[in-house]
This record gives structure tokens, C-alpha cells and sequence, in this order.
């Protein structure tokens, strides 16, 4: 692997260097074609600059020899006519004639043997004799008639102004006779020069082959000028020939090409010089613009096998990219659960994909379309499953090319050939395809829809859950809406189940909890749901439901159907129900305000009197409001020790000693005065504050007894109330032996009064309870007898102490003979059994009378005493206190 990632590396790496690899080859071939292009265009313009300079000093050289000869000729015709006329020659008069009348010619001068003028066109400035001068002596000297070319004696600089040729005269004997002598500009002989043929810096120039003689134009300068160009004599080796004189033989430092050329028929060298920088201006210019087109060519080259290498880079990382990811995908689910396949786009000419091919996969992945690897490569996505699920899976595959990833799960329609139901899909795009893997997910689809259910349904009951419901209702309620129909909701709490639950065990409970759930079904048609809502709580969902009356009679229904006791562990139990009900769409539109307002309805006809069912009305908000600012009050008045013992003397009936007192608990309100118990204690018992309260109570008539002890008074003992609340919640024993050791306090001081309803069911844990209390030495008494249904036998197994007879048999007392029958019944039975008997209610002297003849042991009352604060009851102590004494 590594190995063919190096070659991998490798070849990439090389074909990233192909573009600037071109780009390069590209600058040296236009560059080795610029360079030798530009030498082979000096090196002609080179050639042409000598051909041309060859060229003009030929010209020069036949114009200076043409000139040269026209002077010869001058001269002689000169000679031989002042020969001929034996000195008398006046060139003077030839001028007049209109000989000599060109510019050039500065002077013509005879002189005689002596070398004096004798004529002369023109008076030069110099001697009038010429004697001295070299060419006159040359002359004299030598019996040549040549011509001599001079320069004028009177000038030393390099560059004459004028020229002057002269001829020796003879006389008829041959003798030294004088020399005529011809002054000639010596632009005479440059005048050959032009700047269009030779350029602005070119030059022209006439030498003598001995050195003495050089004339000179260059550019608009005449060799008049004082500044010579040339400087000194070049060497010129041939008759006729081209050379580079470099810029140090020039003054103004310029390199010159120069052509020379030597007079066949005088001593003179004509040579033209052509400024280099003109001559090879042109082809100059040419490399230039060609250097300047290269450099331009060969930025964009650079910046061509630059790009080209970065986009090749590029398109060889996506390659490679795209390779890692199919290798790294086909290696990690080949041998996986995991389906594979690359899929390519296919595109129009416009670009736009219409499928896909796929291009590799795994095995597994072939699987599950139900073919083989070697098929399903090159097969269309579109042709490889039916028609409309092929439109999806387009889809599907367009959006991932367009985002770039998707995952998503989806069922895979029926089809026999498919091996897959449900799968999981996660497609990358890599490049111009998608990288799609397939997970088989059907297995956990069916755990999921499992736990569906189970998330759906009570598993106790079987009935659909308080999840469900919330679910289902969102259907029902927007079928109905659209349909028109109403709704109704029953929420149907258990009226007894918490007691069945505490009293007989939670197996018992739930095996109620079942039957309910099951005679609930029996009672509904197949269209209504019920519903386990939690605990004991269920709801009915009727719908569509026709009227108020219709729900009114399923309430009535199942309130029937529960007055019937349930038969739990071979037991019967009484549980009845409290139904409130709330309607589509009249008291909610969706399924959490109908729910509130059934749960409200139910608890608002529930604290009315169980068993019954209820409307959901707005206005009970009200009640709960007041029930709910009333509990929060009532935590206020716990926290800021407003709950205050009254004590309500319980006296014998026979002496009237005071033999015990009941704590009786009010609600010093700050605003309200004394509030009586009966306005909050159930209210306490059904919201779980009686717990806190039945806590404080024992803890105040504690610290009471603590106190009047402190006092020195009298102490009788305080009974005090424990709701069935309070033991179902346990622990009282506990609480209250804490509070007697805390006041040292005797626990026959303590008595504990527990209504007979509380005891119904004998509960283990409450038969515990009393027993822990009864191990302390806490007397318990049965308040309220008469108003429950527990048989003496009962109470004497559960080993009561004392049994308080409700006030309403009191009340009865001289009323009728049913009532003191009653009472007597209940004394004797109570007395037979070992329990001491408290009338309560006694408010009249005759039901205290009545109660003395009954043997009634005690008595308590207004007749008595009507409940008081303790400071009062610490006078009635120490009243008791005096009688004793
Ligand atoms: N008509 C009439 N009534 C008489 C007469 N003698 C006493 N009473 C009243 O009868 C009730 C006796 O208390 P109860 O049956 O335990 O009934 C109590 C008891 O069940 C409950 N209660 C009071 N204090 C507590 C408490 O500390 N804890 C608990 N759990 N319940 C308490 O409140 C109920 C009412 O208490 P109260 O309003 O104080 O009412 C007291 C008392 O004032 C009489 O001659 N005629």
C-alpha cells in the first residue's frame, strides 16, 4: 500500500510539473529564437551597415577623384594658358569671363618665379608672396607638372577649411616660372555628405594617404568646424574596405562603420563612416520590441505553467482525494455489514446531471440489490430499481451532489429482488459522483417500532399510555375539527385505590388497577379509548360525541359499573370512581387544556363528594384559584407560626374532673381572625400539608405541657388529632417520641385520637404504627365513632383505649328512644371489651344527665367547656388545681 502510495505520489508529482514543464520549454524555444533572431538581424544589419558604408566611400571616392580630376584640369588649362601666353595670363580677366565662379573656388593664383602674385581672382589674407610656402618650394624644386594637393600653410588644425592644388609653370626652357595655385573650399569635396543617406550621425571624410590632408562633414557640421570628429589617423590597411571604429576614434565617443575607398589616380582615401547606434538602429529596435514581446511571452508562459500547474495540483488532489475516499470507503466496508457504491454523474451538454452510473461497489452492496458485484457495475441508478422509487432515489442523489452530504433513513419499497428493508443512507459527494453507503437498519426498526409500543402502551394494563394519548389526540382533535364533531374527555380518577394501595400491598393494588382497566373496556364501544393516564388515574376518550348527554351516560356507566366492588386477592374492595369531563372544542382546542380541564372537573366533583362526575365549568378555576391561594397562605401561616391549640377540657362524667383536654388547632389569621379547622384541615389532608401541621401540633402541645409544668400547674393529659394522612405517611411514633424526650414528658401524658375511617382496612403499616405507639404508652382513642363502619370487635383487636362516640349520637340523646338505645348498646359493648367511653358534643345539661345513667365515662362539650386558648385552659387548671386541693 505504502509502495503504491509513493508511485501514486510520484506520478502526480510529475504531472504537476507538465504544465510548467511545457511553459519552460515554451520560454527557451522563444527565447533561443529571440536571441538568435536578434543576432542574425544584427549581424545582417552588421553586413548591411559595411556593404553600405563600402558603397558610399566608393561614391565618395568617384565624386572626390571626379573633383579631383576637374581641379587637374583647372590647373593645367591653367599652365598652359599662361605657358602660351608667356605670363601675360590675368586670371582676373577669366573670371570676369565667368570662369571661376563657383563658390568653392576661393582663389586662383598665379605667382612667378620669385613666388610674388602676379594674378589672383581673389586676395586671400596671408603674404602676397608665396615663396616660403612648402608646395612653391616643392615646385621650384622638382621638375614635375603633377598636380600637388596642399594645405594651406596658415592652417594647423586637423580639419582644413580650404585646399589648395597647385601646378609648377615653366617657361619656354622648361625653367621654374612660377605655380599657379587653385584655393578650394574644402566643402567642395564633402558636400558628397547627406544625412538621409548617411544619418544625423554619420560622416564623411577625405584623407590623404600621407597624413597631411583631412577633410570631414559629419551630421549638419561642415568640415569647417573646428572640432574634428576622427581622432587621428586610422589605420586602413586595404584600397577599398569596411571596419568598426570604435567610440574611442571618434570625439564624440560613437562607434562608426568604416568604409573606405583609395583614389586610384591621386593620394587621397575617401571614407564615409555610418553611426553604429544608426546603422543598427533598426534592427536594434527590432530585438528590442522582439525582447520586450519575449519577456511579455514569457510572463504569460510563467503565468500559464503556473495556473496550469496549480489547477493541475488541484485536479490531482481531487483525484487523489477522490481516490483515498473510494479505497478508504471499498476498505472499510468490504468486509463490513455496510452496502458500498461510487456513483457517477452523468450530464447533459448543458452540464445538467440526468443519472447516475454506479462505478464501483462492494459485495455487500451489490447484495442488497439482489445481484452480483460484476452486475451492478455500470448499471443506471435510474434502471436499477422500479420506476417511482427510481424518481425518489434521483432525487435523493441530486440533492446530495447539490449539498454535498446527505443522510437520511427510508424503507425500501417491496420488492422481491431487494435484500434490504429499511436502511440507513449517508451519500458524499467526491467529485463529479457520490459516495453512497447502505446500512441494513430493518432490524432496528423493529426495535424501535417495539419500543414504539411499549413507549405507547401501560405496561400494567395493557391500556395505551399517557404518551399515546397525547398523540392520538393531536389526529383526533384536527378529525374532528374538520369534520364538526365534538369530542369528550373522561378523566376517571379511582376514589378509594390509594387506601386499597396502602392498606393491602401494591400487588393488590395493581391487580385493582387491571380489573378497572378491564371493566373500563367492557363498558365502551370499540371506537372510545381508554386510557392508563398514571397511578390511579384513567381517561375515556369518546369521539365523536354526540351531546353532553351521551358522555353523561358513559360517566353514569362506568360510576355504576364501579360502585361495584372489585375482588382483590379474594377480598371485595370498594373503590368507586370521580369522573370530571371536558369537551371538543367547547373547554379546550387541544389535548393539554382538555386533560387540565378534565383532571379540574373531576377533582372539583370529587371534593364535593366522591363518587360522582362532573362538567368542566370555568368557573371552577375559581375554586381551584382559591384552594390554591389558599394552600400557599397556609404554608405562610406554618412558616410564621400562625396555627395556634385550642383546648377543649374532656371531664368525668360522674365527678367532672377534668381528665384530659383535646389540642384542637386554629388559624390565628393576621386579617381573617381565628380561623376553624374544618375550613383548612381538608383542604391540609388532601394537598399533604395535614403532615406538617399533625408535626406541629405534637410539637406545640409538647412544649405546652412543658410549659404549664414550668408553671407548676396541674397536668392532664392532651389528646391530640392524627388525620390517615399522617400514617400513611409514617413515622409519627418516631416524631412523637422525639417531642416527649425533648420536654421530658411522660407519654401517658399524650393521647392520640384516630377517626374509625382511618383504621379501616387494618393496614399492616398502620397497625404497626399504633402498636409503636401503644409500646410508648400513648393511649389511643377512636374519634368520631359511630360515623364509620368498624365493628367493636375490630377496635378491641387493635387495642383502642378509648372510644369517642360522635356528637351526632349525642345529639340525639333525649330526642329519642333510638338514641339512648344506640348509646347504651355502645357502652355496655365498649365497657364488655375494656374501653373507656367519651360522649362528645354534650351541650346540654339533659344529654349529660342521660350520659351519667348510661355510665358514659367521660364527657366533652360546650355544655362543658367550649375549646379555648391555653392561657385560658392554664386557669381551668389551675381551677382543677383548687377543687383537688
Ligand atoms: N357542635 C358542637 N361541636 C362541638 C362541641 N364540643 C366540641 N365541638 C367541636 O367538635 C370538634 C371536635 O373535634 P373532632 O371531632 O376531632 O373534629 C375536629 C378534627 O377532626 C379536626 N381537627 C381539629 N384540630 C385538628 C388537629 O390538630 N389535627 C387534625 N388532624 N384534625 C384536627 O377538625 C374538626 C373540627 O374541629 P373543631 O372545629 O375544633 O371542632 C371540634 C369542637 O370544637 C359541642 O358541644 N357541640
Amino acid at each position: 500500500m505504502q509502495r503504491e502510495d509513493t508511485r501514486l505520489a510520484m506520478r502526480h508529482s510529475r504531472r504537476a510539473l507538465l504544465w510548467p514543464g511545457i511553459a519552460l520549454l515554451c520560454v527557451v524555444a522563444l527565447w533561443s529564437f529571440t536571441l538568435i533572431k536578434g543576432r542574425a538581424e544584427t549581424r545582417n544589419a552588421e553586413l548591411a551597415a559595411h556593404k553600405d558604408a563600402s558603397g558610399y566611400a566608393e561614391g565618395y571616392e568617384q565624386y572626390i577623384t571626379r573633383s579631383l580630376v576637374q581641379m587637374d584640369q583647372i590647373t593645367m588649362q591653367l599652365k598652359q594658358s599662361w605657358e602660351q601666353s608667356g605670363g601675360q595670363l590675368h586670371v582676373e580677366d577669366l573670371q570676369r569671363d565667368g570662369m571661376f565662379t563657383d563658390r568653392a573656388f576661393l582663389a586662383v593664383r598665379i605667382a612667378d618665379s620669385s613666388g610674388r602674385i602676379v594674378t589672383s581672382t581673389r586676395r586671400l589674407a596671408g603674404p602676397e608672396n608665396i615663396a616660403r610656402a612648402d608646395y612653391f618650394r616643392f615646385h621650384r624644386n622638382n621638375n614635375s607638372t603633377s598636380l600637388s594637393i596642399n594645405v594651406p600653410t596658415q592652417q594647423h588644425d586637423p580639419i582644413q577649411r580650404s585646399i589648395e592644388f597647385s601646378r609648377r609653370l615653366e617657361g619656354p626652357d622648361d625653367s621654374f616660372a612660377g605655380v599657379v595655385v587653385l584655393t578650394v573650399a574644402a566643402d567642395y569635396f564633402t558636400s558628397f555628405y547627406s544625412a538621409r543617406t548617411l544619418g544625423d550621425e554619420g560622416m564623411v571624410t577625405m584623407l590623404s594617404t600621407s597624413g597631411t590632408l583631412r577633410l570631414e562633414q559629419h551630421g549638419n557640421a561642415s568640415a569647417s568646424d573646428d572640432a574634428s570628429l576622427l581622432l587621428g589617423q586610422p589605420e586602413l590597411p586595404q584600397d577599398s574596405g569596411s571596419r568598426l571604429l570604435d567610440g574611442g576614434s571618434f570625439s564624440d565617443g560613437k562607434a562608426r562603420i568604416f568604409g573606405w575607398r583609395r583614389s586610384r589616380a591621386y593620394p587621397v582615401v575617401a571614407a564615409v563612416g555610418l553611426a553604429q547606434s544608426e546603422a543598427m538602429a533598426a534592427a536594434n529596435t527590432a530585438n528590442l520590441n522582439r525582447t520586450q514581446s519575449a519577456m511579455l511571452a514569457t510572463l504569460v508562459l510563467v503565468l500559464l505553467g503556473a495556473w496550469g500547474r496549480v489547477m493541475t495540483q488541484r485536479a490531482l488532489q481531487r483525484r487523489h482525494e477522490e481516490e483515498e475516499v473510494r479505497r478508504a470507503y471499498r476498505t472499510a466496508t468490504e468486509s463490513a455489514t455496510d452496502g458500498f457504491y461510487m456513483a457517477m454523474a452523468l450530464r447533459n451538454e448543458a452540464g445538467q446531471i440526468r443519472d447516475f452510473e454506479i462505478v464501483d461497489c462492494n459485495e455487500r452492496g451489490a447484495f442488497f440489490f439482489g445481484v452480483t458485484r460484476g452486475e451492478l457495475l455500470g448499471q443506471r441508478v435510474s434502471l436499477m430499481v422500479n420506476h417511482l422509487f427510481a424518481e425518489s432515489l434521483l432525487q435523493t442523489y441530486l440533492a446530495a451532489m447539490s449539498s454535498g452530504y446527505l443522510e437520511d433513513e427510508r424503507e425500501m419499497p417491496a420488492d422481491n429482488r431487494l435484500n434490504i428493508g429499511w436502511c440507513h443512507r449517508r451519500l458524499v459527494r467526491v467529485g463529479n459522483g457520490l459516495a453512497v453507503t447502505l446500512s441494513d437498519v430493518s432490524e432496528r426498526k423493529r426495535h424501535e417500532a417495539e419500543l414504539q409500543r411499549m413507549a405507547n402502551e401501560d405496561a400494567l394494563t395493557g391500556l395505551p399510555n399517557r404518551h399515546w394519548l397525547e398523540e392520538f389526540f393531536k389526529h383526533t382533535l384536527s378529525q374532528a375539527h374538520a369534520a364538526g364533531h365534538a369530542v369528550a374527555l373522561l378523566f376517571i380518577d379511582l376514589d378509594e385505590f390509594k387506601h386499597v394501595n396502602d392498606t393491602q400491598g401494591h400487588a393488590a393494588g395493581d391487580e385493582l388497577l387491571r380489573q378497572a382497566a378491564a371493566r373500563l373496556k367492557s363498558l365502551l364501544r370499540p371506537s372510545d379509548r381508554v386510557v392508563r393516564f398514571g397511578g390511579d388515574e384513567f381517561v375515556v376518550v369518546i369521539s365523536p360525541a354526540d351531546s353532553d348527554a351521551h358522555s353523561s351516560a358513559v360517566a353514569e356507566r362506568i360510576l355504576q359499573a364501579f360502585s361495584q366492588p372489585f375482588m382483590v386477592a379474594e377480598e371485595k374492595q370498594s373503590v368507586g370512581a370521580s369522573i370530571g369531563i371536558s369537551v371538543f372544542p367547547r373547554d379546550g382546542a387541544d389535548a393539554e387544556t382538555l386533560i387540565r380541564h378534565g383532571d379540574i372537573a373531576m377533582y372539583a366533583g370529587k371534593s364535593d363528594g366522591k363518587g360522582q362526575y362532573r362538567f368542566f365549568d370555568p368557573s371552577l378555576y375559581k375554586q381551584i384559584k382559591s384552594r390554591t391561594r389558599l394552600k400557599q397562605h397556609l404554608i405562610e401561616a406554618i412558616e410564621r407560626d400562625q396555627l395556634q391549640l385550642y383546648y377543649q377540657p374532656r371531664v368525668d362524667t360522674q365527678t367532672g374532673q377534668l381528665c384530659s383536654m383535646e389540642a384542637l388547632v386554629r388559624w390565628i389569621h393576621p386579617e381573617q381572625g381565628v380561623i376553624p379547622p374544618l375550613d383548612f384541615i381538608p383542604m391540609a389532608e388532601s394537598n399533604g400539608l395535614i403532615v406538617p401541621i399533625g408535626e406541629l401540633v405534637i410539637a406545640q402541645a409538647c412544649a405546652q405541657l412543658a410549659q404549664w409544668r414550668a408553671q407548676d400547674l396541674p397536668l392532664a393529659p392532651i389528646s391530640v388529632n392524627v388525620s390517615p394522612k399522617q400514617f400513611s405517611h409514617g413515622g409519627i411514633h418516631r416524631h412523637l417520641e422525639a417531642q416527649l424526650t425533648r420536654y421530658q414528658l411522660p407519654a401517658s401524658l399524650i393521647e392520640v385520637e384516630i377517626t374509625e375511617s382511618a383504621m379501616l382496612g387494618e393496614h399492616e403499616s398502620i397497625l404497626a404504627q399504633l402498636a409503636a405507639l401503644r409500646t410508648l404508652g400513648v393511649k389511643l382513642h377512636v374519634d368520631d365513632f359511630g360515623t364509620g363502619y368498624s365493628s367493636l370487635s375490630q377496635l378491641q383487636k387493635l387495642k383502642m383505649d378509648v372510644l369517642k362516640v360522635d356528637k351526632a349520637f349525642t345529639s340525639q340523646l333525649g330526642l329519642s328512644t333510638e338514641g339512648r338505645v344506640f348509646f347504651q348498646a355502645i357502652v355496655s359493648m365498649a365497657h364488655a371489651l375494656g374501653m373507656t367511653v367519651v360522649a362528645e358534643g354534650v351541650e346540654t345539661a339533659g344529654q349529660l344527665s342521660i350520659l351519667r345513667d348510661l355510665g358514659c365515662n367521660e364527657v366533652q362539650g360546650y355544655y362543658i367547656a367550649r375549646p379555648m386558648p391555653a392561657q385560658e385552659m392554664a386557669g381551668m387548671l389551675q381551677q382543677h388545681q383548687a377543687l383537688r386541693a
